[in-house]
């Protein structure tokens, strides 16, 4: 069955630290959602709300329709910012305890741990104790935990952080592998690029709210359009008392201007033209890294 992950208006303070403020957003059945946002602006306190291992002050979080609950717990595949294995258990031991304790029987448990861990490539580390695996393998280990008990639902708080492009490639297929199957997958990162590859959806978050939730067209399509110009001889400041456009930066006769939806390229190349040559002039949509920048400094 699929499911649909629902975060209705939580909120969530520490103290005087208001770490999430009436945040919405869903997750839907086969979906990859990226989860981005600075550091420290909520997100994996919001992760842990949707596991239920913390409460929100108010709001609710839904699996199809019904409360997080331990129940609906054990069908969720998490793994954690600060990762959360022992260390000196032995690898498959450790992972068949963790398929069981979600409830799945001890020969359905170790039929999957071969299976995964052969999958995610540590196959010939089931003996050795945690502690004994390098970071990277570890982490593997981490996702090999959240896959074990076939969740119906994917929580990863940066599951990407620390690993090598081989694991990341590894890691990268087998998300878009559960994603086909149905489940909703949601994981949280600062590495854009492959945000901006991988997720169907993507939430950006500052300061406990969510500031943009789409596609990575819709909000590439919403944020405001760059334009690269290379005028050698222009001054700094040349295009300062245009409306609505922004300087980004100048540097050795390149500027990169941001430009409000109103705003007539032509005219832009137009004043260029008055300081001099213009070599190059060229508008690009801006990447996810660009409308994050837009996003958290706004
Ligand atoms: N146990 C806690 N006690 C007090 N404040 C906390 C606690 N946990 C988180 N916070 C605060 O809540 C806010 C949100 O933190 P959170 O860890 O959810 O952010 P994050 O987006 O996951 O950050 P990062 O990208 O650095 O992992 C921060 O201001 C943080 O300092």
């Amino acid at each position: 069955m699929s499911h649909t992950l629902t975060i209705d208006g939580i909120s969530k303070r520490y103290g005087d630290v208001v770490a999430l403020d009436d945040l919405s957003f869903e997750v839907r059945p086969g979906e990859i959602f990226g989860f981005v946002g600075s550091n420290g602006a909520g997100k994996t306190t919001t992760m842990r709300i949707a596991l239920g291992v913390l409460s929100a002050d108010s709001g609710e979080v839904r699996l199809s329709g019904k409360p997080v609950d331990l129940d609906v717990r054990r069908t969720i595949g998490y793994m954690p910012e600060e990762r959360g294995l022992y260390p000196k258990m032995k690898v498959g031991k450790q992972l068949a305890y963790l398929a069981e304790l979600h409830g799945i029987s001890r020969s359905a448990a170790r039929n999957a741990v071969a299976r995964w861990t052969e999958r995610l490539g540590i196959a010939d580390r089931v003996g050795d104790t945690v502690d004994a695996l390098s970071l990277g393998n570890q982490q593997r280990v981490q996702l090999a935990a959240a896959l074990v008990h076939d969740p119906a639902v994917l929580v990863l708080d940066e599951p990407f952080s620390g690993l090598d492009p081989v694991a990341v490639d590894v890691m990268s297929d087998v998300l878009v592998e559960k994603a086909n199957t149905g489940v909703p997958v949601i994981f949280s990162s600062h590495q854009l690029e492959l945000v901006q590859r991988l997720c169907h959806r993507v939430g950006i978050i500052s300061h406990g709210r969510m500031r943009a939730v789409g596609t990575v067209d819709e909000l590439r399509g919403g944020g405001n359009a760059r334009l690269e110009v290379h005028a050698p001889e222009a001054p700094v400041g040349w295009a300062h008392h245009l409306d609505g456009v922004t300087t980004i930066s100048h540097l050795d006769g390149r500027t990169l201007l941001s430009l409000d939806d109103h705003v007539d390229d032509q005219l832009v190349l137009h004043t260029a033209l008055k300081t001099g040559p213009v070599h190059e002039f060229s508008l690009h949509r801006p990447t996810l890294t660009d409308l994050f920048r837009e996003v958290v400094t706004a």
